[in-house]
């Protein structure tokens, strides 16, 4: 199960009620590395994780998982070498936190969960919130409690081709916890051989912490590259319609934006 790509995409086109939302999509997704999946409203990021998870069979092309087709795994299978947080995480009944977490883990024995329950709920800042019910959280601390799920579900000493698929993880969260999330999963990546697949608007932190970028436009797969290939003044004009200057960060030198007045 060492691959250098865990995750490769080929050709994949999807269709959905006549709709063409993704139109022959090509790349793979690099082990131990993030890679953001950016791009304006509608042009099929959310779509695309659905497929890279799983979720939605593609009509044409293939997702090739630790060089199998990903459609041949079984659930079971799939849920202990990725794991997915959703966009809309809401969830109607009155279960606690710790319960909502604990729902990542359902194919873990209880040894492996009590072990691993501390850390995550540490890792993910959510020890004052675990006896709280989760339907009566703000938004920022519900997209908390779902990251420790999904880390929960994967959670292991060496995590080398596991993959976590994120829909826009820091869409809630306050500034703190933006850039704690992205510096843990930068330190999982480093330690723990993690694989990160995520939607992200906020293209400053694309920029910091992304290792490859993947812009979706009309579709396809317009651009991809690092930070400095993909999120410059042009691309960011012509795809986002946009107006806005890069400057380069003063520590990283990786563009940053500012909108333009
Ligand atoms: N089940 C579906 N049937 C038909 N069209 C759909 C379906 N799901 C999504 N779409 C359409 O596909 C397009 C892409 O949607 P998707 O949610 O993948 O975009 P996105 O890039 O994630 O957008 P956003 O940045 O706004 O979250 C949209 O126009 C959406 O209306």
């Amino acid at each position: 199960m060492d691959y250098q790509f865990p995750l490769i995409v080929e050709n994949v086109t999807l269709t959905l009620s006549g709709k063409t939302l993704l139109n022959n999509i090509n790349f793979a997704l690099p082990k131990g590395k993030i890679t953001a999946l950016i791009g304006p409203n509608g042009a099929g990021k959310s779509s695309l994780i659905k497929v890279l998870s799983g979720y939605l069979k593609p009509q044409k092309g293939q997702c090739v998982f630790h060089a199998k087709p990903l459609l041949d795994f079984s659930t079971l299978e799939l849920a202990k070498w990725r794991a997915v947080m959703r966009q809309n995480n809401q969830i109607n009944f009155a279960f606690s936190v710790e319960e909502v977490i604990r729902m990542g883990a359902y194919h873990r024995c209880k040894k492996e969960i009590a072990i691993h329950l501390e850390e995550v709920i540490k890792l993910t800042d959510c020890e004052s919130l675990r006896r709280k019910f989760y339907h009566q959280l703000s938004g920022g601390e519900q997209q908390r409690t779902q990251l420790a799920r999904v880390l929960l579900q994967l959670w292991s000493e060496n995590m080398s081709g596991k993959i976590l698929f994120l829909d826009e993880p820091t869409s809630a969260l306050d500034l703190y916890h933006q850039q704690h999330c992205l510096r843990l999963l930068t330190a999982l990546c480093r330690e723990k051989n993690l694989t990160v697949c995520t939607v992200l608007h906020d293209l400053n932190l694309v920029s910091l912490y992304a290792d490859q970028l993947i812009l979706l436009a009309q579709n396809k797969v317009q651009v991809k590259g690092n930070a400095n290939e993909v999120i410059t003044e042009n691309n960011i004009h012509q795809w986002y319609n946009a107006e806005i200057i890069t400057l380069p960060h003063l520590m990283t030198k990786t563009p940053q934006l500012l909108f333009k007045k």
